[in-house]
């Protein structure tokens, strides 16, 4: 084993058969014994690596030796029946600790590592070094319903964009039709993400109200990997951008059902901005402390409003804390505008149109730590549209119409690094990209669904508090 020049990769042979003429004459005897030995150690080493095959094979094998076929056979039946007894009483461990590891091993044999190094050269993942070339070390495969997460370790000079520029031609190499790469938290690492089954395909329906609403981790939707996708609203403004019957408003019922708890205990007072007119917003009017969707007059007035009431707040706790703690008395306020370059962007009165931006910068800027969130969706996220978009620490990015939108909503590089929200197709609303706290690739998600008869029953259930006025 070398001490220096080391490749973490796996050589790829010359040639199968070594046909060069020796300098030294080497005695069949010796040569024979040198393969023999090589031959024993790589039995050995494939032994012990694919240790599920060969155990159940050699314990198969001594069982019926010693007690007869019989007994082999009725020790592989009694097996049989309790793996089946395991997955009818308790389908999500047998899935998880007896089916899907087995599942994941048999790809990694049969799918993964037998096109392996044919599929690094032919995406370009081939390093070569002192005349040799090397493929990166296929690590592990681990299988879920939705498909294969696939460790790899990364070859000197990789980069992990040269495997993310990769990954969808890995994908059909190995014949599926989505793969994204991950970064994992150690640098030499990565994990590729091989999509069998879309779990994002089927709608996503109203998601089950937690009693006491968890700011730091609201669940609106579901995640590619198939877990549930939490945003943290905790400290962070929020900014939906998505073309036309995108799904924005999926995204904010989905975010006010999340809170909806609050909303009733008084925790929570959401303030509604609907400029087209109330048609979004209005069927849950009992839910909104204030519902502004008239005239741009009267919402400018809400806002400045809000800005009053931040400062106020912030007068208070000076000096008290440093981070707002929501409470009955003092509530967490969430201002949720719809359709936000209505209100900075395509309002003809300037003075009306400045006084909405001048507030909306101080709440952005200043709202954050005395418990002012903005929550506001967009159409169009042009630069010129919305002069305040780095204001807003979360971007969830639905169907957009141009690749370039893709990087000025979720930042430079995003398009690159896997978020194609130009790609999403219109038939699958709902569906967008977000940036996960500590992970550098966006991840794709689909909100859940409410429906008109969901959106009246939560505000039938869960209304603001009578009680109230300014605190
Ligand atoms: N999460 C979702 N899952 C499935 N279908 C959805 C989802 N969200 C929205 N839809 C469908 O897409 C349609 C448009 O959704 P929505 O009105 O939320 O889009 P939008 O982006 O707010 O549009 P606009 O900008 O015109 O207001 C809805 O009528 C619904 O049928």
């Amino acid at each position: 084993m070398p001490l220096i020049n080391v490749i973490p990769g796996e050589k790829i042979p010359t040639a199968p058969l070594n046909t060069r003429l020796p300098i030294w004459r080497i005695p069949g005897w010796l040569l024979l014994f040198v393969w023999l030995a090589r031959g024993t150690a790589r039995s050995v080493v494939l032994t012990v690596r694919y240790w599920w095959i060969t155990g159940p094979a050699f314990a198969g094998a001594w069982v019926s030796g010693s007690y007869g076929w019989k007994v082999a056979l009725g020790v592989a039946l009694v097996l049989i029946v309790a793996g089946c007894t395991w997955w009818r009483l308790h389908p999500s461990t047998w899935l998880r600790f007896g089916w899907y590891p087995v599942v994941g091993r048999v790809r990694r044999l049969w799918v993964y590592r037998r096109g392996w190094t044919a599929a690094m050269t032919a995406c370009g993942l081939v390093g070569v070094h002192g005349g040799g070339r090397w493929v990166p070390r296929l690590l592990t495969v681990r299988s879920n319903k939705w498909g294969d997460r696939v460790t790899v370790r990364l070859l000197p000079g990789q980069h992990p964009d040269d495997w993310a520029t990769a990954a969808p031609r890995l994908a059909y190499t190995f014949c599926l039709r989505e793969a994204r790469a991950f970064t994992t938290d150690r640098p030499d690492r990565m994990v590729l993400h091989f999509v069998r089954r879309d779990p994002l395909a089927a709608l996503v329906g109203p998601l089950p109200v937690p009693e006491v609403p968890d700011f730091a981790g609201l669940a609106l939707g579901v995640r590619e990997d198939g877990d549930p996708y939490r945003l943290r609203l905790t400290g962070s403004h929020v900014l939906i951008a998505g073309a036309t019957n995108s799904g924005k408003g999926s995204v904010v019922w989905s975010l006010l059902r999340s809170m909806a708890a609050g909303i009733a205990s008084g925790v929570v007072e959401v303030w509604a901005f609907d400029p087209k007119g109330g048609m979004e917003l209005a069927a849950g009017g009992p839910l909104f402390a204030r519902f502004a969707y008239d005239d741009p007059d009267s919402m400018a007035g809400v806002l400045e409003e809000a800005v009053k009431r931040m400062k106020s707040r912030a007068a208070r706790l000076r000096g008290l804390t440093r981070q707002h703690v929501p409470t009955a008395d003092d509530p967490l306020i969430v201002i949720v505008i719809d359709e936000l370059a209505a209100l900075t962007a395509y309002l003809t009165d300037r003075k009306v149109r400045d006084r909405i931006k001048e507030s909306l910068s101080l709440l952005l800027s200043q709202g954050r730590a005395v418990g002012i969130r903005v929550v506001a969706a967009l159409q169009d996220p042009r630069k010129d549209v919305l002069p305040f978009r780095d204001l807003f620490p979360t971007r969830i990015a639905l169907r957009l119409t141009e690749p370039e939108q893709c990087d000025l909503v979720l930042g430079d590089g995003a398009r690159d690094r896997g978020a194609l929200c130009d790609e999403i197709p219109e038939t699958m609303p709902g569906i967008g990209y977000v940036v996960l706290d500590g992970v550098r690739e966006p991840v794709r998600v689909r909100f859940s669904y409410l429906n008109d008869d969901d959106i009246a029953e939560l505000a039938v259930m869960y209304p603001r508090p009578q009680i109230g006025g300014d605190r």
